[in-house]
Protein backbone atom coordinates (compact mmCIF):
# COMPACT_ATOMS: atom_id res chain seq x y z
CA UNK A 1 0.00 0.00 0.00
CA UNK A 2 1.40 3.36 -0.91
CA UNK A 3 1.64 5.70 1.71
CA UNK A 4 -0.87 7.29 0.86
CA UNK A 5 -3.64 4.78 0.45
CA UNK A 6 -1.87 3.61 4.06
CA UNK A 7 -2.65 7.28 5.72
CA UNK A 8 -6.02 7.22 4.19
CA UNK A 9 -6.85 4.19 5.28
CA UNK A 10 -6.09 5.00 8.52
CA UNK A 11 -8.22 7.91 9.00
CA UNK A 12 -11.07 5.57 7.92
CA UNK A 13 -10.46 3.46 10.61
CA UNK A 14 -10.71 6.04 13.03
CA UNK A 15 -13.34 7.40 12.11
CA UNK A 16 -15.46 4.08 11.98
CA UNK A 17 -14.21 3.85 15.47
CA UNK A 18 -15.56 6.51 16.58
CA UNK A 19 -19.02 6.16 14.68
CA UNK A 20 -20.37 4.23 17.54
CA UNK A 21 -19.29 7.21 20.26
CA UNK A 22 -20.72 9.46 18.46
CA UNK A 23 -24.24 7.71 18.09
CA UNK A 24 -23.77 6.89 21.87
CA UNK A 25 -23.23 10.69 22.43
CA UNK A 26 -25.40 12.05 19.83
CA UNK A 27 -28.00 15.07 22.11
CA UNK A 28 -26.14 14.49 25.20
CA UNK A 29 -24.67 16.89 27.52
CA UNK A 30 -20.80 16.68 28.93
CA UNK A 31 -19.61 19.23 31.38
CA UNK A 32 -15.61 20.30 30.62
CA UNK A 33 -13.81 21.56 33.35
CA UNK A 34 -10.71 23.35 32.15
CA UNK A 35 -8.42 24.17 34.86
CA UNK A 36 -5.45 27.02 34.83
CA UNK A 37 -3.04 24.36 34.66
CA UNK A 38 -3.97 22.93 31.17
CA UNK A 39 -3.98 26.47 29.41
CA UNK A 40 -0.71 26.49 28.45
CA UNK A 41 1.15 26.45 25.24
CA UNK A 42 -1.04 27.75 21.86
CA UNK A 43 -1.31 24.04 20.08
CA UNK A 44 -2.92 22.80 23.45
CA UNK A 45 -5.34 25.73 23.54
CA UNK A 46 -6.15 25.08 19.68
CA UNK A 47 -6.53 21.79 20.38
CA UNK A 48 -8.75 22.25 23.13
CA UNK A 49 -10.80 24.63 21.31
CA UNK A 50 -11.05 22.40 18.14
CA UNK A 51 -12.26 19.04 20.26
CA UNK A 52 -15.14 21.38 21.69
CA UNK A 53 -16.24 22.58 18.70
CA UNK A 54 -15.99 19.02 16.91
CA UNK A 55 -18.33 17.98 19.98
CA UNK A 56 -20.96 20.08 18.83
CA UNK A 57 -20.41 19.83 15.26
CA UNK A 58 -21.12 15.56 16.15
CA UNK A 59 -24.34 16.72 18.19
CA UNK A 60 -23.09 16.74 21.77
CA UNK A 61 -23.99 20.25 24.07
CA UNK A 62 -20.55 21.00 25.46
CA UNK A 63 -20.61 22.94 28.55
CA UNK A 64 -17.38 24.54 29.81
CA UNK A 65 -16.25 25.51 33.54
CA UNK A 66 -12.90 26.91 33.68
CA UNK A 67 -10.57 27.58 36.15
CA UNK A 68 -7.40 29.78 36.12
CA UNK A 69 -5.60 30.00 39.45
CA UNK A 70 -2.22 30.52 37.64
CA UNK A 71 -3.77 33.20 36.11
CA UNK A 72 -4.94 34.63 39.10
CA UNK A 73 -1.51 33.74 40.82
CA UNK A 74 -0.33 35.97 38.28
CA UNK A 75 -1.75 39.24 38.52
CA UNK A 76 -1.87 38.73 42.44
CA UNK A 77 1.82 38.74 42.13
CA UNK A 78 1.97 41.84 39.38
CA UNK A 79 -0.16 43.75 42.03
CA UNK A 80 2.35 42.77 45.11
CA UNK A 81 -0.04 40.92 46.85
CA UNK A 82 0.71 37.93 48.49
CA UNK A 83 -1.90 34.68 48.07
CA UNK A 84 -2.34 31.84 50.16
CA UNK A 85 -4.03 28.61 50.40
CA UNK A 86 -5.91 26.71 52.96
CA UNK A 87 -6.75 23.04 52.47
CA UNK A 88 -6.52 23.70 48.35
CA UNK A 89 -8.72 27.10 48.48
CA UNK A 90 -7.38 30.57 47.75
CA UNK A 91 -7.93 32.30 50.97
CA UNK A 92 -10.14 35.52 49.26
CA UNK A 93 -9.99 39.00 51.09
CA UNK A 94 -11.98 42.09 49.17
CA UNK A 95 -8.98 42.88 46.87
CA UNK A 96 -7.88 39.35 45.99
CA UNK A 97 -11.97 38.58 44.97
CA UNK A 98 -11.46 42.16 42.88
CA UNK A 99 -8.51 40.50 41.35
CA UNK A 100 -10.30 36.99 40.82
CA UNK A 101 -13.36 38.58 39.29
CA UNK A 102 -10.98 40.46 36.56
CA UNK A 103 -9.14 37.49 35.98
CA UNK A 104 -11.73 34.77 35.71
CA UNK A 105 -14.90 36.78 34.68
CA UNK A 106 -12.52 38.66 32.29
CA UNK A 107 -9.67 37.77 30.60
CA UNK A 108 -9.78 34.18 31.38
CA UNK A 109 -12.90 33.48 30.04
CA UNK A 110 -12.87 35.84 27.35
CA UNK A 111 -9.69 33.91 26.17
CA UNK A 112 -11.66 30.75 26.20
CA UNK A 113 -14.79 31.80 24.25
CA UNK A 114 -13.00 33.40 22.15
CA UNK A 115 -10.41 30.50 21.08
CA UNK A 116 -13.51 28.45 20.56
CA UNK A 117 -15.18 30.97 18.31
CA UNK A 118 -12.02 31.42 16.47
CA UNK A 119 -12.43 27.36 15.47
CA UNK A 120 -15.61 27.91 14.72
CA UNK A 121 -18.00 27.20 17.56
CA UNK A 122 -20.61 30.09 18.60
CA UNK A 123 -19.29 30.90 22.53
CA UNK A 124 -21.13 32.57 24.98
CA UNK A 125 -19.11 33.64 28.73
CA UNK A 126 -20.83 33.61 31.90
CA UNK A 127 -19.95 34.27 35.46
CA UNK A 128 -22.72 32.60 37.94
CA UNK A 129 -23.90 36.30 38.60
CA UNK A 130 -25.10 36.38 34.38
CA UNK A 131 -28.76 34.86 34.76
CA UNK A 132 -28.54 34.27 38.13
CA UNK A 133 -26.73 30.99 37.83
CA UNK A 134 -24.64 29.90 40.65
CA UNK A 135 -25.92 31.21 44.04
CA UNK A 136 -23.20 30.84 46.48
CA UNK A 137 -22.70 30.23 50.37
CA UNK A 138 -19.71 31.19 52.54
CA UNK A 139 -17.50 27.68 52.78
CA UNK A 140 -16.63 26.73 56.09
CA UNK A 141 -13.58 25.57 56.96
CA UNK A 142 -12.60 23.27 59.98
CA UNK A 143 -8.77 22.95 61.04
CA UNK A 144 -8.51 19.64 63.42
CA UNK A 145 -5.12 19.04 65.15
CA UNK A 146 -4.09 17.02 67.95
CA UNK A 147 -3.38 20.14 70.26
CA UNK A 148 -6.51 21.01 69.65
CA UNK A 149 -9.12 20.65 71.88
CA UNK A 150 -12.11 21.11 69.40
CA UNK A 151 -11.58 21.88 65.42
CA UNK A 152 -11.32 25.93 64.27
CA UNK A 153 -12.83 27.61 62.38
CA UNK A 154 -11.03 29.23 59.90
CA UNK A 155 -12.31 32.04 57.77
CA UNK A 156 -11.05 32.34 54.55
CA UNK A 157 -12.93 35.62 53.22
CA UNK A 158 -15.19 35.20 50.32
CA UNK A 159 -14.16 31.43 49.39
CA UNK A 160 -17.55 30.04 48.65
CA UNK A 161 -19.33 26.89 47.37
CA UNK A 162 -22.33 25.97 45.68
CA UNK A 163 -25.43 26.36 47.32
CA UNK A 164 -27.46 26.08 44.16
CA UNK A 165 -27.70 26.68 40.34
CA UNK A 166 -30.21 27.67 38.42
CA UNK A 167 -29.19 26.70 35.42
CA UNK A 168 -32.29 28.38 32.60
CA UNK A 169 -29.36 30.74 31.12
CA UNK A 170 -27.27 27.61 30.20
CA UNK A 171 -30.26 25.85 28.58
CA UNK A 172 -31.23 28.57 26.55
CA UNK A 173 -27.71 28.77 25.20
CA UNK A 174 -27.46 25.11 24.59
CA UNK A 175 -30.59 25.29 22.62
CA UNK A 176 -29.40 27.64 20.71
CA UNK A 177 -26.72 26.10 19.69
CA UNK A 178 -24.43 28.35 21.86
CA UNK A 179 -21.49 26.59 24.08
CA UNK A 180 -21.74 28.04 27.18
CA UNK A 181 -18.40 28.67 29.10
CA UNK A 182 -18.78 29.52 32.84
CA UNK A 183 -16.73 30.98 35.72
CA UNK A 184 -16.70 30.06 38.84
CA UNK A 185 -18.05 33.33 40.73
CA UNK A 186 -20.90 32.96 42.34
CA UNK A 187 -23.25 35.30 44.61
CA UNK A 188 -24.73 35.22 48.39
CA UNK A 189 -27.74 35.41 49.99
CA UNK A 190 -25.99 38.99 51.37
CA UNK A 191 -25.40 39.97 47.77
CA UNK A 192 -21.31 39.26 48.04
CA UNK A 193 -19.46 37.59 45.59
CA UNK A 194 -17.77 34.19 46.06
CA UNK A 195 -14.33 32.92 44.93
CA UNK A 196 -15.18 29.26 44.56
CA UNK A 197 -12.81 26.32 43.08
CA UNK A 198 -13.56 25.13 39.63
CA UNK A 199 -13.99 21.40 40.26
CA UNK A 200 -17.14 22.44 42.69
CA UNK A 201 -18.78 24.06 40.19
CA UNK A 202 -18.14 21.95 37.36
CA UNK A 203 -19.35 19.04 39.51
CA UNK A 204 -22.65 20.52 40.31
CA UNK A 205 -23.04 21.99 36.86
CA UNK A 206 -22.61 18.14 35.42
CA UNK A 207 -25.35 17.31 38.29
CA UNK A 208 -28.24 19.79 38.00
CA UNK A 209 -27.78 19.21 33.99
CA UNK A 210 -27.54 15.55 34.52
CA UNK A 211 -24.86 15.31 32.24
CA UNK A 212 -24.03 12.58 30.54
CA UNK A 213 -20.12 12.95 31.19
CA UNK A 214 -18.38 15.29 33.99
CA UNK A 215 -14.41 15.61 32.30
CA UNK A 216 -11.81 17.19 34.85
CA UNK A 217 -8.87 18.39 32.30
CA UNK A 218 -5.43 18.46 34.93
CA UNK A 219 -1.88 18.55 34.83
CA UNK A 220 -1.65 15.09 35.66
CA UNK A 221 -2.25 11.36 33.37
CA UNK A 222 -5.23 10.69 35.84
CA UNK A 223 -5.62 9.78 38.97
CA UNK A 224 -2.10 7.77 39.93
CA UNK A 225 -1.81 4.84 42.58
CA UNK A 226 0.95 4.30 45.34
CA UNK A 227 3.21 3.68 42.77
CA UNK A 228 2.61 6.33 40.06
CA UNK A 229 0.76 4.39 37.88
CA UNK A 230 -2.55 5.87 36.31
CA UNK A 231 -5.41 3.98 37.37
CA UNK A 232 -7.60 3.76 34.13
CA UNK A 233 -11.38 2.53 36.39
CA UNK A 234 -12.39 2.65 39.74
CA UNK A 235 -15.40 3.10 41.57
CA UNK A 236 -16.77 4.90 44.58
CA UNK A 237 -15.19 2.48 47.09
CA UNK A 238 -11.86 2.25 45.63
CA UNK A 239 -11.63 5.96 45.26
CA UNK A 240 -13.12 6.74 48.95
CA UNK A 241 -9.75 3.68 50.13
CA UNK A 242 -7.14 5.76 48.06
CA UNK A 243 -8.41 9.16 50.19
CA UNK A 244 -8.38 7.01 53.66
CA UNK A 245 -4.77 5.79 52.47
CA UNK A 246 -3.40 9.27 51.59
CA UNK A 247 -2.83 8.22 48.20
CA UNK A 248 -5.49 11.30 47.32
CA UNK A 249 -4.18 14.54 48.00
CA UNK A 250 -4.18 17.81 47.51
CA UNK A 251 -5.53 19.06 44.49
CA UNK A 252 -6.47 16.33 43.50
CA UNK A 253 -9.15 15.85 46.94
CA UNK A 254 -11.75 18.16 45.66
CA UNK A 255 -11.51 17.11 42.33
CA UNK A 256 -12.09 13.21 43.12
CA UNK A 257 -14.84 14.28 45.94
CA UNK A 258 -16.76 16.28 43.15
CA UNK A 259 -16.38 13.49 40.65
CA UNK A 260 -18.06 11.38 43.15
CA UNK A 261 -21.06 13.76 44.20
CA UNK A 262 -21.35 14.24 40.69
CA UNK A 263 -21.79 10.06 39.66
CA UNK A 264 -23.63 9.54 42.92
CA UNK A 265 -25.71 12.80 41.45
CA UNK A 266 -26.80 11.10 38.49
CA UNK A 267 -23.95 11.69 36.03
CA UNK A 268 -23.24 8.60 34.00
CA UNK A 269 -19.51 9.08 34.46
CA UNK A 270 -16.08 11.34 35.63
CA UNK A 271 -13.16 11.45 33.65
CA UNK A 272 -10.14 12.71 34.99
CA UNK A 273 -7.52 13.86 31.77
CA UNK A 274 -4.40 15.42 31.08
CA UNK A 275 -4.72 18.38 29.72
CA UNK A 276 -0.94 18.51 28.45
CA UNK A 277 -2.10 15.84 26.05
CA UNK A 278 -3.00 17.32 22.94
CA UNK A 279 -6.91 16.54 22.49
CA UNK A 280 -6.99 14.74 25.41
CA UNK A 281 -11.27 14.96 25.21
CA UNK A 282 -11.72 13.24 21.75
CA UNK A 283 -8.99 10.96 22.42
CA UNK A 284 -11.23 9.47 25.51
CA UNK A 285 -14.58 10.05 23.89
CA UNK A 286 -14.16 8.41 20.92
CA UNK A 287 -11.62 5.59 20.92
CA UNK A 288 -12.28 2.07 22.14
CA UNK A 289 -9.24 2.46 24.75
CA UNK A 290 -10.08 5.65 26.37
CA UNK A 291 -7.19 8.26 27.90
CA UNK A 292 -6.97 9.17 31.63
CA UNK A 293 -9.00 8.05 34.31
CA UNK A 294 -13.02 7.02 34.06
CA UNK A 295 -14.73 7.01 37.70
CA UNK A 296 -18.19 5.32 37.14
CA UNK A 297 -21.08 5.37 39.81
CA UNK A 298 -22.73 2.07 38.81
N1 LIG B 1 -3.34 10.28 43.49
C1 LIG B 1 -3.06 11.37 42.75
N2 LIG B 1 -3.01 11.25 41.40
C2 LIG B 1 -2.73 12.33 40.62
N3 LIG B 1 -2.48 13.58 41.12
C3 LIG B 1 -2.52 13.76 42.44
C4 LIG B 1 -2.82 12.67 43.31
N4 LIG B 1 -2.82 13.14 44.59
C5 LIG B 1 -2.51 14.44 44.51
N5 LIG B 1 -2.33 14.85 43.23
C6 LIG B 1 -1.99 16.22 42.83
O1 LIG B 1 -3.16 16.89 42.35
C7 LIG B 1 -2.78 17.80 41.31
C8 LIG B 1 -3.99 18.19 40.46
O2 LIG B 1 -4.80 19.09 41.20
P1 LIG B 1 -4.75 20.69 40.92
O3 LIG B 1 -3.34 21.16 41.01
O4 LIG B 1 -5.75 21.34 41.80
O5 LIG B 1 -5.19 20.72 39.40
P2 LIG B 1 -6.09 21.75 38.55
O6 LIG B 1 -5.41 23.10 38.63
O7 LIG B 1 -6.07 21.15 37.20
O8 LIG B 1 -7.47 21.77 39.16
C9 LIG B 1 -1.70 17.04 40.57
O9 LIG B 1 -0.85 17.87 39.85
C10 LIG B 1 -0.95 16.31 41.72
O10 LIG B 1 0.09 17.12 42.20
C1 LIG C 1 -11.44 29.13 46.22
C2 LIG C 1 -10.41 28.92 45.15
O1 LIG C 1 -9.32 28.46 45.44
N1 LIG C 1 -10.75 29.27 43.90
C3 LIG C 1 -9.88 29.14 42.78
C4 LIG C 1 -10.69 29.42 41.54
C5 LIG C 1 -9.98 29.10 40.27
C6 LIG C 1 -9.72 27.62 40.07
O2 LIG C 1 -10.31 26.74 40.68
O3 LIG C 1 -8.77 27.39 39.13
P1 LIG C 1 -8.01 26.03 38.74
O4 LIG C 1 -9.04 25.03 38.34
O5 LIG C 1 -7.13 26.45 37.62
O6 LIG C 1 -7.23 25.59 39.96
C7 LIG C 1 -8.68 30.13 42.89
O7 LIG C 1 -8.83 31.23 43.42
O8 LIG C 1 -7.60 29.76 42.39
Amino acid sequence: MSLAAESAHNIARVLIEALPYIRRFSGKTMVIKYGGNAMVEQPLKDGFARDIVLMKLVGINPVIVHGGGPQIGDLLKRLGKVTEFVQGMRVTDRETMDAVEMVLGGTVNKEIVNLINRHGGAAVGLTGKDGDLIHARKLVVQRDAPELAAPEILDLGHVGEVDSIDPSVVNMLVQGDFIPVIAPIGVGKDGFSYNINADLVAGKMAEVLQAEKLILLTNTAGLLDQQGELIRQLDVARVNALVAEGVIHGGMLPKTRCALEAVQGGVRAAHILDGRVEHAVLLDLFTDEGVGTLISGR
